[in-house]
């Protein structure tokens, strides 16, 4: 064992490395802020954002050290660290390589590890030091950092686990897949974290995702917001985030849909129903066409407009720009049948042009003598016959004043009209309700039609207006990676708008089939993943549960088994010492109960928000996040839901150390074997009671 004096000892000899690390960051530091004043704008940005990176390491810069059996040491931290002026490092980067033993060194296959130290340190203070001998001949001279001491106390919002990394997230962390990896696990798992982490990896490897850009698409604000430190506290800004909703800004949901029509509107068959409704618009109607320009009245036969629509619908191109090519296709048969009707002429040897010849552009022989007659003496080019008076210029030019006419574009406009996404959708999906008419959709703003109920857009509608603007050919903003969180909950539709913005399909696909609330989503990663990139996906799966402590995993356990006969939930890591509670009881006595976050059904949200000093919110909302305390209000109702049960599994396992359930009837037999609490609860104390 060793003695007090070894550990201060030890405790000093690491402080003073630690020192020259911080040292060491706050030259580089002032080196940046000085490349800031920098005239070169680009390099000015340059240097701003190494200036962010260096100062978003502060805390914890340095968390680990290994002590190989070569007797060399690699220190390791969230930057990798130089000595001045040498490829000595002096700090790994947690990324590289040579750091990766310290996330999966163990007794049997040590990787050349001896020891493992983990260093702990408040703001630049090292405090405590844990070493884990790897070495069985070697005495222990410390604590073994086990599983258990991976829960430390929540702060509200998520912060990165580099420090406490366990071997199976550390495998998926680096995993170089390049195509979809999905990764799936329960409620706790680590899922979001580490596919954070691996973004962070991706892009270390990976410098050039920086530029080509990364998106993390959460389910909810208040989830990205409970995420939104965890990549700059990496040393990671430049990430993107967004709900599927937040991916369109321009668009404003204002309305709900029902569970059933929000699922047909994210049905795969969705997107035909737009193409259909797209393309059938392109040059489908009207039969003869006439034109009127300059005076000139230009007929067009079915047959002829068909043969230039026909051209611009078999190029591949969305429709708008399909458009275009048909509008040009048009007025260059308009041009050119306005061209033939201006006569012939045939130019005299002093290059003056006189009418003649025939609409084949042959002169007769009637033409020749007449013109002899007149004295016309032919030129030596003017042998084949008359020209035309317009030539290719000239026509050029008709067709821009054919394009610019009013009258000429209110005839091609009826043919192909310019459409907009929102009247796609409004006409293709207006019969479920979500809008109230197409014209509304397109052409009104919402001022005034409050009193409408139909108006408005719902989330379901979010992909849909995606689709039909890719249809109609608008381009989105694409990135080099991009990570789905809570995945099982994308319809068909929402997975195409996300492929749309990853061309390359490198992905990092975070999910639980049995957390899937939304009718729409996943129950099968293969049947989601394969129409988009065949068998370029890989699964990668978490098993042990880091948040919820068994006892209250034992109860939501019950949940998930009659969801999900015959499957595992994953294995909780920790015991919290209490076991959870039920009541019988009435919305109006929840608010003396409340603890730190309320989970209810929809229904009872604005009651609870108005009676209650905690938080309140949906299954749906709740997911994703964690609380030391969770209060579970009327699970009967919850149950309701199309997918209750795995609404309920979800609300269940948001508690980090205490639930309570508050049902209003019987209570379900999902939660029977769940202690019941028959005394009274004392005003003000939360679930724990
Ligand atoms: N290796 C680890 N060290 C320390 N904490 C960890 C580790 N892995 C996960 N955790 C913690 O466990 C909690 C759950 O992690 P996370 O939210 O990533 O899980 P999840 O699988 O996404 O959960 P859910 O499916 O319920 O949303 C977080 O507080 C996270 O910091």
């Amino acid at each position: 064992m060793p003695t007090e004096n070894d550990v201060d000892r030890e405790l000093v000899l690491e402080q003073e490395y630690v020192t020259a690390l911080y040292g060491r960051l706050d030259a580089l530091r002032e080196q940046a802020a000085s490349g800031c004043e920098s005239e070169d704008p680009e390099a000015a940005a340059r240097w701003k954002a190494e200036l962010a990176r260096l100062e978003a390491v502060e805390d914890g810069l340095c968390f680990g050290r290994l002590e190989m059996h070569d007797g060399s040491r690699r220190y390791i931290g969230r930057a990798g660290l130089f000595r001045d002026g040498a490829d000595e490092p002096l700090l790994l980067d947690w990324r590289a390589p040579a750091a990766q033993p310290f996330y999966t060194a163990t007794m049997a296959e040590a990787h050349g590890v001896r020891g493992r130290r983990r260093i702990t340190t408040r703001g630049r203070v090292v405090t405590a030091l844990d070493d884990e001998l790897l070495d069985p001949d070697a005495a222990g001279t410390g604590a073994l950092v086990g599983e258990a001491a991976l829960m430390a106390d929540r702060t509200g919002r998520m912060g990165d686990i580099v420090t406490t990394l366990q071997a199976e997230q550390d495998r998926i962390v680096r995993d170089g897949h390049a195509g979809v990896l999905v990764v799936q696990g329960g409620p706790g798992t680590g899922k979001t974290a580490v596919a954070l982490h691996r973004l962070a990896y991706l892009m270390y490897t990976r410098p050039r995702l920086r530029t080509r850009g990364v998106l993390v698409i959460g389910p909810s604000d208040v989830f990205l917001d409970y995420i939104g430190q965890v990549l700059p506290g990496l040393g990671e800004h430049s990430a993107v985030t967004a709900t599927i909703a937040r991916l369109r800004p321009d668009v404003e949901v204002s309305r709900v849909d029902p569970a059933g029509v929000a699922e047909v509107k994210g049905r795969a068959e969705a997107a035909d129903r737009i193409a259909a409704a797209v393309w059938g618009r392109a040059g489908a109607s009207g039969e003869a066409v006439e034109v009127e320009f300059e005076h000139q009245a230009v007929r067009l036969e079915r047959s002829e407009w068909r043969g230039a629509a026909e051209f611009a619908s078999g190029r591949g191109l969305p429709y708008q720009q399909a458009r275009l090519v048909f509008q040009q296709r048009m007025v260059e048969l308009l041009a050119r049948r306005l061209a033939d009707r201006l006569e012939n002429v045939v130019f005299t040897e002093s290059g003056e042009a006189i009418d003649g010849g025939s609409a084949d552009g042959r002169l007769s022989a009637a033409d020749l003598r007449a013109l002899a007659a007149a004295g016309v003496v032919l030129g030596p080019d003017q042998d084949d016959g008359p020209r035309r008076l317009l030539d290719e210029v000239d026509v050029a030019d008709l067709c821009k004043a054919l394009l610019a006419d009013v009258a000429v574009c209110g005839v091609l406009d009826d043919l192909w009209p310019a459409l907009t996404a929102e009247e796609v959708v409004a006409e293709v999906f207006g019969e479920l309700g979500n809008v109230q008419s197409a014209d509304e959709a397109i052409g009104e703003t919402r001022a005034g039609n409050d009193e409408a109920p139909g108006w408005g857009w719902s989330a379901a509608d979010i992909p849909l207006l995606d689709e039909a603007s890719a249809v109609l050919g608008a381009s989105a903003r694409t990135f080099g990676h991009v990570v789905v969180d809570e995945a099982q909950e994308l319809s068909a539709m929402a997975w195409r708008m996300v492929m749309r913005r990853c061309p390359a399909k490198s992905m990092t696909v975070v999910g639980d089939l049995a957390q899937t609330s939304d009718p729409a989503g996943a129950t099968s990663w293969e049947q989601v993943l394969a129409p988009h990139v065949a068998d370029r996906w890989r699964l990668a799966e978490l098993s042990v549960n880091y948040r919820t402590p068994s006892e209250i995993m034992a109860a939501a356990g019950e949940v998930f088994a009659a969801q999900h006969p015959g499957l595992q939930p994953p294995r909780s890591v920790r015991a919290a010492g209490e076991s959870p509670w039920r009541r019988q009881g009435t919305l109006a006595k929840v608010g003396a109960i409340a603890g730190e976050l309320i989970i209810a059904p929809a229904c009872h949200v604005a009651a609870l928000r108005e009676g209650c000093a905690a938080r309140v919110l949906t299954p749906g909302e709740a997911k994703g996040l964690e609380f030391d305390s969770v209060l579970i209000v009327d699970p009967a109702r919850i149950l309701d839901a199309p997918l209750g049960r795995n609404d309920l599994y979800v609300a269940m396992t948001r508690a980090t150390r205490r639930l309570g359930i508050v049902h209003f009837g019987p209570v379900p037999e999902e939660l029977a074997g769940i202690r019941e609490l028959r005394r009274r609860v004392p005003s003000g104390r939360g679930p724990g009671a």
